[in-house]
């Protein structure tokens, strides 16, 4: 797939890999070697990357022969006890937001206070120097 003059899969920064559930646990591919070889080309495994790409495999109707290619492009199972909860994953996020909005808060007061400051000043300046006339 050409893009720009340049094959989109050279633009990637990850590695092509996916996940197919047929079988349990989930195992993943990385089927990055593959791009340029796969018949059904580069660009529908690209889109089956980084996901389940069960449903894609299975949809095509693939040959014994695909499926036991498969087997070069295995990388290992998905231990899902090792994937974080995505609550844990959002907490920093979370923090992350607070705190931005925190000093927003305090710019925006010092925005507030300080031109008042100032025109306080100004007036105080003003005052002492007329009655010291
Ligand atoms: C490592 C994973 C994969 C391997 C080894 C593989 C292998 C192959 C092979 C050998 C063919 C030629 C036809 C056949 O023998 O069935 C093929 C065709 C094709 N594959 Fe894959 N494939 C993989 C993943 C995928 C995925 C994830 C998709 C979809 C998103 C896909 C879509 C297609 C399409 C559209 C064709 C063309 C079918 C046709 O023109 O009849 N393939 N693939």
């Amino acid at each position: 797939m050409m893009v720009g003059g340049f094959k989109i899969h050279r633009k990637l920064s990850k590695q092509a890999r996916f996940i197919l559930t047929e079988n349990s646990p989930q195992q993943v591919y990385d089927v990055t070697k593959f791009l340029d070889d796969h018949p059904g080309g580069d660009d529908v495994l690209v889109t089956a990357t980084g996901k389940d790409a069960t449903d894609d495999f299975e949809d095509v109707g693939h040959s014994a022969t695909a499926r036991a290619m498969l087997e070069e492009y295995y990388v290992g199972d998905i231990n899902s006890s090792s994937i974080p909860a995505k609550t844990t994953s959002a907490s920093p996020m979370q923090t992350q937001k607070n705190e931005d909005a925190g000093s927003g808060f305090i710019i925006k007061l010092l925005q507030f206070l300080v031109p008042l400051i100032i025109l306080g000043v100004a007036v105080g300046v003003r005052f002492y120097t007329k009655s010291a006339a």
